[in-house]
Order: C-alpha cells, then sequence, then structure tokens
C-alpha cells in the first residue's frame, strides 16, 4: 500500500431525487445479464427452493469450491459473444467496437462467510464536554473572547479542562484523550495565554518562543488555523510544511515566527540548510499525535530537533499529546518530558479525575509491558464491519455509498484505501459510472438515475501540489458548504495496519460529541481481524453483505428484465443477485471500454496487492498475499481476468526473492518506507520518501550513464520489465508509481487522469 489514505468524499443527494429507469441498451444489457443470472440460478426462476430462501442462500457457498485462501487464478475463459453491434461507447473518445462480453457470475465460488464471533468487550469510554465555561479559566479576556466569538466556543472539553490549568502551573504533561476531543485548543490556549502574558513584549525577529511539531502538514496546517491564527496580533505563528519553496520559508524564518509549528522532516531540513533558524527563546515544546509522529518513522527527526533546542535552551515547557498510549510514545514522553503530570481522560467508571474534573496526576493507567493498549472511542461512535466476499467488493463499496449518500439524508463519508492508485482508480470509476453529467448521454456505462449533485473528492499524498490542491479543494468544499469534522460515515475498504491507525481513521467522525458510524470491510478470509481489534476493546458490530447490497433494490435503474414493475415485492436473494450482477457489468464495461482503461485497472490491482503484500509480521497470518484469489479480487477492480502475470508462481519468486539472505538487512527498512507510505497522513513529503525518491533518481540517473558509456549512445536500460512484474527483479512494496527496477520511468498517477 503505498502513501495510504486514499480518501473519497461525498455529499448528499436529494433523497427526493425519482429513480429513472434503463433505457435503450442499458436495458437490454441488463436483460443479458438477467438472463445470465437465470440460467446459472435455474432453480431460482420461481420461488427459491426452501433451503435456499435462508439468508444463508444469499451467497450460495458451493461445496465444490477450493477455499479462497487455497486457489489460485487460473485464468478462466470468458464468455465472449461475436460482435454483431459497436457496444455503447462513452463520449470522450474511445468509444470502439468491442464484443458483447457476459460478466461471469458474482455469485459463483464465493468462499463461505463465516459466522462472525466477535467477543463483546466494554469499549473504553470518555466525556467529552463538560458543563464549565472557558471564562472560569484564568485567561486574558481578549483571548476569551476570541474562544468565544471568533472560534464560537463556550463551554470546555474534558481534556482542555483537564489539561489548561496543568500547562498554566507551568507543569510538563503527557496528554491521552480519544480523537476530536478538543486537544489541538487544550494546549493551544496556555501556550497563547503565557506569550502574551511576557513582561517584555514578544517581537517578532525574536523568533520562535512555542515549537509545536505535528505530524503532517495538513494537521499543522488545521492547528495553525484553529489555535492560533488570530488573538494577539503582535505574536506571529507560522507553519513550515513542504510543499512550499524552501526559499520562501526561509525568508519567513528570517523575518521572524514566534509559533512555529512544523512537520519533523520539514524541521529537520531546515536545521541542517537554514542559518537563521536558532531555537535560543523556546519555552514550549509540544509534540502534537505523537503517536501519529511515531508511526510515520519520525523518531530519528525528533532526536534530532530535541538535541538542537536542547543545545541553545534548556529550561522549557514540554507537551506531549496522543489519541493512542502504545509503547513509543510512552519511551518518547520519557525523553522530551520532565517530571511531567499524566492526563488521561477517561469516563467516571474508570476514577480518572476527582470530583473537580482535576488531572490526577501520575494516575494513569499504563498498559502493561507486552498487554495491548485499550483505545478510547467516542461514544457517539457506532462501529460496524462487513464481511465480503472480494468478487462482491466493489458492488458491495457503490452500493453502500448509493445507500447513504442517495438514500440517506445529509450524510458525508470518507473511504480509505490503502494507496493512491486504488483511490484514483475508485475515484474515476465512480464518477465515471454513478455520476450524471450535464450533456452526457443517457446511455453508455453511466447509470441513469445518478445525481448531479452526488460529488466525489479525493485527496492523497501523491496529488501534485498537493497542498494547494487539498486546501482549494477544501475551500471549494467549504464554500458548498461541507465540513469535514461534520463526515458522518468512515469506510475502510482496505483493514488498517494497525489498532492505531484504525482509531485515527475512525476519529475522523464522530468528533466533538457528534454522531458518527464506521465501516470496515474485510474479506472473509481477514474475519479474525475483528479479533485483534477486540483486544484493543474495539467493537463492532456486523452488517451482512446482503444488508448492504439490497438498497439495489431500491434503485430501478438495476433492474433486470424479470421484475417487471413489481415494485412493492420484497427483495428476494434472487432480485438482489440480479442488480448486483447489473451494476457490477457497469464497472466491467466502462473498464473494457478500452485498453488504456483496463491498464489503468489492472495498475489499481498491481498495487493493491503491493499493499496487500506490506502488513506487518502480526497480522500476516491475516492479511497474506496467498490468501488472495487473484481472479476474485480481480473482479473488484472491473477486470473479468487476472492479469496472468499476477500469479501466485510470480509471487513465490518474488518471495524467494525476499527471502534471500542478502535481502534481509534491506527488508526493516523497507517495511519502516512501507508504513509511511501506506499511511493515509503520508503527505508525499517525509524525509523517508523524499531520500528513495532521491536515491532512485541517483541510481537511474548513474545507470543511465553506465548505459551510455557501455553502449556509446543513448540507448536506455534494456532490463525486461512486465507489467505487474511481481516476479521480475526484486519488487517490493513501494510507493506507487515507483517500479522496482532502477532504470524503470516513473509511472504511476500523478497528476494523470484515468483514461
Ligand atoms: N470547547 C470546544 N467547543 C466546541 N468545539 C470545540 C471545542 N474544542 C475543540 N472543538 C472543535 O472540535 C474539533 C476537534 O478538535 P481537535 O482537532 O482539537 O481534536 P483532537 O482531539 O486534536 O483530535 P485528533 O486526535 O483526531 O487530532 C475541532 O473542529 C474543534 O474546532
Amino acid at each position: 500500500m503505498a502513501a495510504v489514505g486514499g480518501l473519497l468524499l461525498h455529499v448528499p443527494e436529494s433523497p427526493t431525487a425519482a429513480p429513472r429507469t434503463l433505457s435503450g441498451s442499458r436495458r437490454a444489457q441488463a436483460r443479458r445479464q438477467a438472463e445470465a443470472t437465470k440460467r446459472k440460478h435455474p432453480a431460482s426462476r420461481e420461488a427459491p427452493p426452501a433451503k435456499r430462501r435462508s439468508e444463508a442462500s444469499f451467497l450460495p457457498a458451493e461445496r465444490a469450491a477450493a477455499k479462497e485462501t487455497q486457489r489460485t487464478f487460473k485464468g478462466k475463459a470468458q464468455k465472449t459473444f461475436s460482435p454483431k453491434k459497436p457496444s455503447v461507447g462513452v463520449s470522450d473518445g474511445t468509444r470502439e467496437q468491442k464484443p458483447c462480453v457476459r460478466t461471469s457470475s458474482l455469485f459463483k465460488n464465493n468462499p463461505e462467510i463465516p459466522e462472525l464471533h466477535r467477543p463483546v468487550v466494554k469499549q473504553v469510554q470518555e466525556k467529552v464536554f463538560t458543563s464549565d465555561a472557558f471564562q472560569e479559566l484564568d485567561l486574558h479576556p481578549h483571548l476569551i473572547s476570541t474562544i468565544n466569538t471568533v472560534l464560537n466556543m463556550t463551554r470546555m472539553t474534558s481534556v482542555q479542562k483537564q489539561s489548561i490549568p496543568v500547562l498554566l502551573e507551568g507543569r510538563d504533561a503527557l496528554v491521552r484523550s480519544q480523537t476530536g476531543s478538543g486537544k489541538t485548543l487544550a494546549y493551544c490556549i496556555p501556550v497563547v495565554q503565557s506569550l502574551q502574558a511576557m513582561k517584555s513584549k514578544i517581537q517578532r525577529s525574536d523568533g520562535p518562543y512555542a515549537l509545536v511539531l505535528v505530524p503532517t502538514r495538513e494537521v499543522s496546517s488545521l492547528t495553525f488555523g484553529m489555535g492560533f491564527k488570530q488573538p494577539f496580533t503582535w505574536i506571529v505563528p507560522g507553519v513550515l510544511m513542504g510543499g512550499e519553496r524552501r526559499k520562501s520559508e526561509k525568508a519567513r524564518l528570517r523575518k521572524g515566527i514566534n509559533i512555529l509549528i512544523s512537520t519533523p522532516g520539514r524541521l529537520v531540513d531546515h536545521i541542517k540548510s537554514t542559518k537563521n533558524i536558532h531555537f535560543r527563546r523556546i519555552q514550549w515544546l509540544i509534540l502534537d499525535e505523537a503517536d501519529r509522529i511515531l508511526d510515520l518513522g519520525f523518531e530519528k527527526d525528533i532526536t534530532v530537533i530535541l538535541n538542537a533546542i536542547n543545545a541553545e535552551c534548556q529550561k522549557r515547557q514540554n507537551v506531549l499529546l496522543s489519541a493512542t498510549l502504545t509503547e513509543g510514545v510512552t519511551r518518547l514522553a520519557d525523553i522530551s518530558l520532565l517530571n511531567p503530570v499524566r492526563i488521561s481522560v477517561l469516563d467516571q467508571h474508570h476514577g480518572q479525575s476527582d470530583p473537580k474534573g482535576r488531572a490526577v496526576p501520575e494516575a494513569s493507567p499504563l498498559p502493561a509491558a507486552g498487554e495491548p493498549d485499550s483505545f478510547a472511542i467516542p461514544e457517539s461512535l457506532d462501529q460496524h464491519v462487513t464481511l465480503v466476499p472480494s468478487k462482491l467488493r466493489l458492488v458491495s463499496l457503490a452500493a453502500f455509498i448509493l445507500q447513504q449518500c442517495k438514500f440517506e439524508k445529509d450524510q458525508k463519508m470518507i473511504v480509505f484505501f490503502s494507496s493512491c492508485e486504488l483511490v484514483e482508480f475508485h475515484y474515476h470509476l465512480f464518477v465515471q459510472t454513478l455520476l450524471s453529467r450535464p450533456g452526457a448521454p443517457a446511455s453508455g456505462q453511466l447509470l441513469p438515475s445518478a445525481s448531479t449533485r452526488l460529488k466525489f473528492l479525493r485527496l492523497h499524498g501523491n496529488m501534485e501540489q498537493e497542498v494547494t490542491i487539498f486546501f482549494s479543494v477544501l475551500k471549494d468544499v467549504a464554500a458548498r458548504g461541507l465540513d469535514l469534522p461534520q463526515v458522518t460515515w468512515i469506510v475502510q475498504y482496505n483493514a488498517p495496519s494497525s489498532p492505531a491507525e484504525y482509531i485515527h481513521r475512525i476519529g475522523r467522525t464522530a468528533r466533538i460529541g457528534c454522531r458518527g458510524s464506521s465501516l470496515l470491510i474485510l474479506a472473509p478470509s481477514e474475519a479474525e481481524y475483528v479479533n485483534s481489534l477486540a483486544s484493543h476493546k474495539i467493537n463492532v458490530s456486523e452488517i451482512k453483505v446482503e444488508d448492504i447490497l439490497s438498497v439495489l433494490t431500491r434503485d430501478d435503474c438495476f433492474k433486470g428484465s424479470r421484475w417487471g414493475s413489481q415494485k412493492s415485492r420484497a427483495a428476494g436473494p434472487q432480485e438482489i443477485r440480479e442488480r448486483a450482477t447489473v451494476l457490477q457489468t457497469v464497472f466491467e464495461d466502462y473498464v473494457h471500454s478500452s485498453e488504456r482503461r483496463v491498464s489503468w485497472a489492472k495498475k489499481a490491482l498491481q498495487a493493491f496487492i503491493r499493499a496487500y503484500a506490506t502488513y506487518p509480521r502480526d497480522l500476516k497470518h491475516i492479511f497474506h498475499v496467498r490468501s488472495l484469489h487473484l481472479g476474485h479480487v480481480a473482479k473488484s477492480f472491473g477486470l473479468r481476468d487476472a492479469p496472468q502475470n499476477l500469479s501466485v508462481t510470480a509471487l513465490k519468486r518474488r518471495q524467494a526473492n525476499l527471502n534471500r539472505a542478502d535481502l534481509h538487512k534491506k527488508t526493516r527498512s523497507k517495511h519502516r518506507l512501507a508504513e509511511i507510505l501506506r499511511s493515509e497522513y503520508s503527505s508525499g513529503m517525509e524525509a523517508g520518501v523524499a531520500k528513495v525518491k532521491k536515491q532512485k533518481q541517483t541510481r537511474r540517473a548513474r545507470h543511465r550513464k553506465t548505459q551510455k558509456d557501455l553502449l556509446g549512445d543513448n540507448r536506455t536500460c534494456q532490463k525486461s520489465f512486465r507489467f505487474g512484474g511481481l516476479g521480475g527483479g526484486s519488487w517490493r512494496p513501494q510507493r506507487p508509481g515507483l517500479m522496482s527496477c532502477p532504470c524503470q520511468d516513473l509511472v504511476g498517477s500523478n497528476g494523470a487522469t484515468f483514461p
């Protein structure tokens, strides 16, 4: 999974939008599908037989079918009819003659969906708000009025109530509180209060008095906007976050920044290369989202920063904030905090607060060595999981999106994917098939009932000019009434690599007491992941895949021919199957409408497999690339067959390569890099990524030069590289777009659009 975390955003569509029925060629296609399904399930022509009427019959687990975990793709021949007439094309010039292809069954040979025996655990919970107002704190009146009128906040959250007085007393603190509980203001307020109260008024040219380290530039911008922008004009806040030209950052540093917010990598960059950066007057060091900072591999950078600050100033106040208290965070607290107060906001049952709600120093229960940490999860967050066979993943995701964003009101959803390519692929696929555009033909791959009001947005760390685009998109979005904090659904299409990552992902909803829900989509072979979550006191309830797909019966555009106008009849498994098949055909037709699209889908599939191979060792027994049925997985990319060179043999060859002793040394750093790349927090500018990119460029340049010297001309490397060549060369999980052959040009989705 490379730079992970893609993200799709949805806005609601009017639930009153009248469904339109399929017309013309679309209807003909649906009929073909319905007939195909009928042929495959002849028994269901009438009422389904008794034994198939049960819920389980929805996904008939064929006895003959080997378990998905043991199967390999054999390149099943697709059924192809002679191309009597041109298929429906799309309006972008890629129209071409293609054979009329019947999609293979979505519902045959799927692995059995196991009963989910999820242990019910009592989740750790926190109370978000207190009844106390900010006025009760001894703050400057202007600061209070800014909080009340500009930030529009009156009551303190629990973490603010506990932390602000402790920090105003001048103590170091280790603060743990759930996502979206207001940790940012818990330190911003004391910092601003203490700096404005300084006897000699702060000058801009004094340089930094407070240093705030955050994991990503997105967080740095949000921190800047939320906490430090307004109150006292003579205190100048500033952000260093990459994306901007280093030269202009240097100029701003030269002018002076009093509250410096930065990502660790970028700051180290300046420490090494910018002469006029200094820490002489540092009074505050804040490590916000410490768990993510460590997850992203910034431990070394933090050490460099701590050394640089310690060399210039010894006395300061240190604060470390985190939503999860992992071993790494505790270690970081040990080296960066001096005699800290531990603030952990748990509910009354856990007895963390005294009756007045003040923090109880040193009272936080830390997990015993080896015992997993229990994470606090917002009470208002409903967590769900669904087990979906690989073949049904794409239709299930689409159905779920339609269910929430088409039939429910005011829903906003974030979908997390495991790599940038997956974001790009699904974004373009859904935009092209689920949305209607002005002037678009009624037929083609577009679903007729799509709405112009349903919107998709993509965000990932691999986007060119990330910062500008990211924020201009956000601004546009905000202008249309969208507000990221009001996200109602989090969907994790690919499981996260750690419980902490899971917490941070779902933490994008149910913030500050709002309601929110999350859905984790797992394959049947990954069901055990639920136990792994439970060991961290994370409770999920199951949604059946048939319930997700049943939404398709609410939309007549997925209607097969057989059901006519029987709108009122209860949707049976057979009808759901037919409609899911119609939707899958829409996707497959789109993907197969041109060679380029097929190639994009294959690249996305390849990225998925690469990402799948980077799960940490302790999760390998659940997520192992060998447990993937590639043919089935290919279907979830709209491909009718798996690319031949993604065979298990090729993967085995790669495994053999990885087992070679001389590769062992490299593996650990590769894992580290993979973790960085797979994180949705990765902004693409982290030191590790930049370093690897640079190394690759240098290697490529060196290689070309050697080639030129050897060959005496400008021929480039002829080392063979097959698409999807997992078996060729030393394949390893990489950032999307970086192929393993050092001489290979970058191939990827950067700035490119889906064909
Ligand atoms: N006292 C308050 N009253 C109302 N809203 C608040 C208050 N404090 C913070 N918020 C809002 O709550 C939201 C979440 O705050 P913040 O980002 O600081 O949470 P967090 O605990 O740092 O979350 P995460 O760990 O996910 O980063 C923000 O939109 C913020 O504006």
